[in-house]
């Protein structure tokens, strides 16, 4: 993803604007099962764009949310090496994230931080969840507790993209979150952008009003 995405048509990020339209990244290490969950969600019903330009796949989802058609976009990218950064397009406009790592491999939990931070640099306050993949492989890990979504106040998901698991559960309940959060968004850094719209805004106007009273916006105040 290191090169210009703004000139990939697929990847023209105005359309999240829209009402109908949310985007849900999916962040965790290599081959804790990101790809395999939107697959198992999206079953038969998937057409990815593959763009392997930028390591990137694109499934599109269409969900009914209240009464409403939402069109869901799932970004998925690959073989991410465990520390390196992704590029801030692929947190743009994002309105949900899934954070996955793998039971079987303690490393990709601990990485979670990383993930974690990462992704809040960007996106301070969207929805994001904790999901712990291949449950299959043994059950037992579904007895222990994983502090990290507590610590960060995330909801938890044990599932398994192998036998389908809670991953239904999981996506609809994201969708409806990310599809929340477009409608009443908490972000501080889009409230602070709109504020200084609105500053920006009013000191046209006030600047305009005072040059239509024959003053300058600069005149010093007089008695
Ligand atoms: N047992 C088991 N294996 C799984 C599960 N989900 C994924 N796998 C296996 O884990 C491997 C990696 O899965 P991917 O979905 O390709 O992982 P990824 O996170 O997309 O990896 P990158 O694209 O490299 O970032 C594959 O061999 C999958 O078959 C699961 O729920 N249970
Ligand atoms: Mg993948």
């Amino acid at each position: 993803m290191a090169n210009d995405v703004g000139s990939i048509p697929e990847l023209d990020q105005q359309k999240y604007d829209a009402e109908e339209q949310v985007k849900i990244i999916c962040l965790g290490d290599s081959a804790v099962g990101k790809s395999k969950l939107m697959e198992r969600f999206l079953m038969d019903d998937y057409c990815p764009q593959q763009l392997s330009t930028f390591a990137l796949t694109l499934y599109k989802y269409t969900a009914t949310v209240g009464n409403k058609a939402v069109v869901v976009d799932f970004w998925d990218t690959a073989g991410q090496e465990r520390f390196q950064s992704m590029h801030p397009s692929y947190y743009h406009k994002a309105h949900a994230c899934i954070l996955v790592f793998d039971v079987q491999r303690k490393i990709t939990y601990k990485n979670l931080v990383t993930w974690y931070k990462e992704l809040r640099e960007y996106r301070p306050e969207i929805p994001c969840c904790v999901v712990a993949n291949k449950i299959d492989a043994d059950m037992k890990v579904t007895q222990r507790s994983f502090n990290f979504s507590k610590k960060h106040g995330l909801p938890f998901y044990f599932v398994s993209a192998a036998d389908g698991t809670n991953v239904v559960k999981m996506f609809r309940d994201m969708i409806k979150r990310a599809v929340d959060y477009k409608q009443n968004p908490s972000d501080f850094m889009d409230e602070v952008m709109q504020e200084l719209e609105n500053f920006d805004l009013h000191k046209k106007e006030e600047n305009s009003e005072a040059e239509e009273d024959g003053l300058k916006a600069e005149s010093p105040e007089l008695d």
